[in-house]
């Protein structure tokens, strides 16, 4: 079963923010009202830009139910203008009512190899059973030029770890260089998960991703890699990032 949609929305970013925030609070209100609670992972870049504006004033969401980690995160002290969740903290958290307890900021005191291993024990508390891969509700991904997405590279070994549920990266080509990341592992095990893509730079990779050419022997880009088992994959394209796919995409 396919489980791809791909949304291409032609209004320009204020319509983008609004289906996707829709989006959003549907699957909010679905978990809360079937599990008690809504898990949720936040990229950094555009897309927590468009999220976080666009959640600020909903009066529709049960923000007590949230649980609110970073699908990546830098590993800089929560006062550096780096840092995701604070970001999301700032622009999001501060204006609604998600309980403190229930956000996951990384440890930024230890080193960035102990910082993975201590979001794990974060990610644990919520999802406790150690025989299963965290699933969330939902998770918010971008995507680089490169087709990077989180903070999984092209080329780079962590693409390839089917068993850590948290990785340290410390040669990120997008600064800084110490992060730590979700895997496939729990990316891939979500009920929900977006894509945002915006602007003419990311044309060119989501043509790769959506509409790969047959004959190529590249290996899969990072967001290309991102296809939830049994989950939902829904990508919000702009105008001008979708502009390269075929017109039956577009
Ligand atoms: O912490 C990070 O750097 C992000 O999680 C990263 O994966 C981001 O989502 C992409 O780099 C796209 O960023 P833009 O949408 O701002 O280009």
């Amino acid at each position: 079963m396919d489980n791809t949609a791909v949304n291409i929305v032609g209004g320009g970013e204020d319509e983008m923010r609004q289906k996707v925030c829709d989006t959003i609070a549907a699957r909010a209100k679905e978990a809360a009202a079937s599990r008690g609670q809504f898990t949720i992972g936040f990229s950094g870049g555009s897309a927590a830009k468009m999220v976080c504006s666009g959640l600020r004033s909903r009066k529709d969401v049960e923000w007590g139910k949230w649980h609110v980690f970073t699908c990546d995160e830098r590993h800089v002290q929560l006062s550096d203008p780096d840092s995701n969740i604070a970001y999301v903290q700032r622009e999001l958290l501060d204006h609604v009512g998600v309980p403190s307890s229930n956000v996951y900021p990384i440890d930024p005191s230890v080193d960035v190899s102990a910082a993975a291993e201590d979001y794990v024990a974060k990610l644990r508390k919520v999802f406790p059973d150690k025989s299963q891969v965290p699933k969330f509700d939902f998770l918010i991904l971008g995507m680089g030029p490169d087709g990077h997405t989180c903070s999984l590279f092209p080329g780079h070994p962590g693409l390839e770890e089917m068993k850590r549920l948290v990785i340290p990266i410390t040669d990120s080509p997008k600064p800084p260089p110490n992060r730590i990341t979700l895997t496939y592992p729990v990316l891939n095990n979500a009920r929900c998960v977006v894509v945002i893509g915006t602007g003419s730079s990311k044309a060119d990779v989501i043509k790769k991703c959506l509409e790969p050419d047959p004959g190529s022997e590249e290996p899969a880009l990072p967001i290309a890699r991102v296809f939830p088992h049994t989950g939902e994959l829904i990508w919000f394209l702009d105008t001008a990032s979708a502009s390269k796919l075929s017109k039956t995409n577009a």
